[in-house]
């Protein structure tokens, strides 16, 4: 942990807080996010559940200070005390990938097809770290490693379409933690991928955000996803929340009748972790 980060926590031991943010796209008559108040306690893992187009993108474009020109933006977001509308654009992209890190839904469409994955993950380690270009590759080889590569060195010099999805996502979630973020912001990360490559990419992430002790952010619309991995959730729906708190506490008594169909929704198979016998264990 950087002291500079130790120095602005505040007394509530959450990381980042959000309040009252609203947000409309140039043109658009409404805002597509409506008063949204909402904290992440450190290390803690939040889900952001909703149906299509409920806004959940647009919140994660918003944490990170991406959104397009001329969007409207009111309230504000609050990174370990600091309000990050205070902040520079330089200043902003300093703290983004060092301190809140994305991961995104589909890792070839975020990366170069005609680049090498080495080359391409020695440049974003790059953006935060001063070490010489071979330290940058033997660091990204040592990542690897610990995402389960078997062969790191070779995985490295391969072109992404090489790689299943579920490598480059373990890649790119371990880049994405290689800085400890103090909030890990994962935009679907497991909806590109087959039902194996899921599981994979779910362990990592939880191992590597304990790890780095990074919050987890997890947007997703697959509730029963959240089910067992998620300490809170909050349910949007057409930009407002309309359900919040424990996992267990929204899935048991569900405050709103969108959360109810979502629950719907859930597959219960038979031995399934979403079966209340697999669930004892947590
Ligand atoms: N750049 C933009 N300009 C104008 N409207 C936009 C823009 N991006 C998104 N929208 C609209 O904002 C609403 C919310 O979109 P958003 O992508 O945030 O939802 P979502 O919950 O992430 O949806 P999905 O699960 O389908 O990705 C939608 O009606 C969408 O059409």
């Amino acid at each position: 942990m950087d002291s500079a980060g130790a120095a602005q926590r505040d007394a509530t031991g959450a990381t980042l807080t959000v309040t009252g943010l609203t947000v409309r796209y140039p043109g658009a008559e409404a805002p597509v996010l409506h008063d949204l108040s909402f904290s992440l306690a450190r290390g803690a893992r939040l889900a952001v559940v909703g149906g299509s187009g409920t806004g959940k993108s647009t919140l994660a474009l918003a944490l990170l200070g991406l959104l397009p020109d001329g969007a409207e933006v009111s309230g504000t977001v609050e990174l370990e005390g600091t309000v990050l509308s205070d902040l520079s654009r330089s200043q902003l992209a300093r703290r983004r990938g060092a301190e809140l890190s994305l991961v995104y839904q589909n890792p070839q469409a975020a990366l170069d097809p005609r680049r090498r994955l080495g080359r391409q993950l020695v440049s974003l380690l790059r953006v935060h770290r001063r070490e010489s270009g071979r330290q940058l590759r033997e660091e990204c080889a040592r990542l690897l490693g610990t995402v389960g590569f078997q062969d790191p060195g070779t995985a490295l010099g391969k072109y992404p379409h090489e790689l299943s999805g579920g490598m480059l996502q373990r890649a790119m979630i371990a880049v994405a933690v290689a800085s400890r973020p103090r909030v890990l912001l994962a935009d679907e990360p497991t909806t590109a991928l087959d039902v194996t490559n899921q599981e994979a990419v779910l362990r990592v992430l939880e191992h590597e955000t304990a790890v780095s002790g990074s919050a987890l952010m997890l947007i997703t619309h697959n509730l029963a996803l959240v089910r067992n991995f998620c300490d809170e959730v909050i349910v949007l729906d057409r930009g407002r929340i309309v359900d919040s708190g424990a996992t267990r506490a929204v899935l048991d008594a569900p405050s709103s009748p969108v959360t109810e169909r979502l629950i719907e929704a859930i597959p219960v198979l038979p031995g399934s972790p979403s079966d209340s016998e697999g669930e004892g264990a947590r």
